[in-house]
């Protein structure tokens, strides 16, 4: 396992958060936390990276995460926080340069070039970081946290709080599609939180489904992702699908019948 957490409890400001959680991801495996607003995900993600005290074990790459030496660990975890700001005048390429080991400063790093082109921001490596578009940036920041741990070896551990939120359909594919990419032939393991069911259906090896800074329950998305679990979890009411890919889609059904507009006719009765 290239991440073990047992028993991981968080309280802030004398209130638990997060509840005994256990959980491991194998080195080319992509976990996946869900669960509503305040359930404890950024938290618990704040503590499996060292951010903030907790109680349990945590163990990266086969060693106690406290045990780890800062500059070391810097090549074995990458962390992506939920909120990134960015308002210094750096540019797009000496952003993804600051993750990247001292060796390669003032010569031309190739892993910053695969970067750019991987999440299609190398027409932009030249423009200053406070002027992107939030989805420009949420890539940007993915590029400089990838680089950290890309094309290295050893056991390596990613974690992401929803680094696809600010992005377009096509971007959020083309992100977990490099991001799965990696964790299948570098053996990285991932632990991203995500908001959309439809894409922890897609990308997820497996699922953690949080409620009340507990685990509500956990498995592959034909199992996490039922009407009962999400009606339990979110109440919400869903239809989930099975697609011959072997992963289902979620579509809402919302809480009773769609109120339309007087006036406007269906889409169905308009074709
Ligand atoms: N410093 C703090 N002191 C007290 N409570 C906090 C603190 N930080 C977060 N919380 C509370 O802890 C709970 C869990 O927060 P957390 O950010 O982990 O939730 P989350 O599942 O990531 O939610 P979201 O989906 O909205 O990002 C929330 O109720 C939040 O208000």
């Amino acid at each position: 396992m290239v991440l073990s957490v047992r028993n991981l409890s968080v309280s802030l400001s004398g209130t638990t958060v997060v509840s005994d959680i256990s959980l491991s991801v194998a080195a080319g495996e992509v976990l996946m936390l869900l669960g509503p607003n305040g359930a404890g995900k950024s938290t618990l993600l704040k503590a499996v990276s060292g951010e903030i005290s907790s109680t349990g074990r945590i163990v990266v790459g086969g060693c106690e995460l406290n045990n780890w030496e800062p500059s070391q660990l810097a090549r074995r975890r990458a962390v992506m926080p939920q909120r990134v700001e960015v308002n210094f005048p750096l540019t797009v390429e000496e952003v993804i340069a600051l993750g990247r080991p001292a060796v390669f400063r003032g010569c031309v790093d190739p892993v910053v070039q695969k970067l750019m082109e991987a999440l299609d921001i190398a027409q932009l490596r030249h423009r200053l970081v406070p002027e992107l578009s939030g989805g420009e940036q949420q890539r940007l920041q993915l590029a400089r946290v990838l680089g950290q741990i890309i094309d290295t070896p050893g056991q390596r551990v990613l974690l992401l709080d929803e680094c696809t939120s600010a992005l377009d359909p096509a971007h959020q594919q083309l992100v977990l599609e490099f991001v799965q990419r990696l964790a299948r032939e570098q053996g990285v393991g991932v632990l991203a939180i995500v908001h959309d069911l439809n894409l922890a259906a897609q990308f997820a090896d497996r699922l953690i489904i949080m409620r009340e800074g507990r685990c509500f329950h956990e498995g592959c998305a034909c199992e996490v992702l039922t009407p009962s679990v999400l009606k339990a979890v979110y109440g919400y009411r869903a239809r989930v699908i099975p697609l011959p890919e072997g992963y289902p889609v979620i579509v809402p059904l919302g809480s009773g019948p769609v109120q339309r507009a007087p006036s406007k006719p269906s889409c169905r009765q308009a074709s």
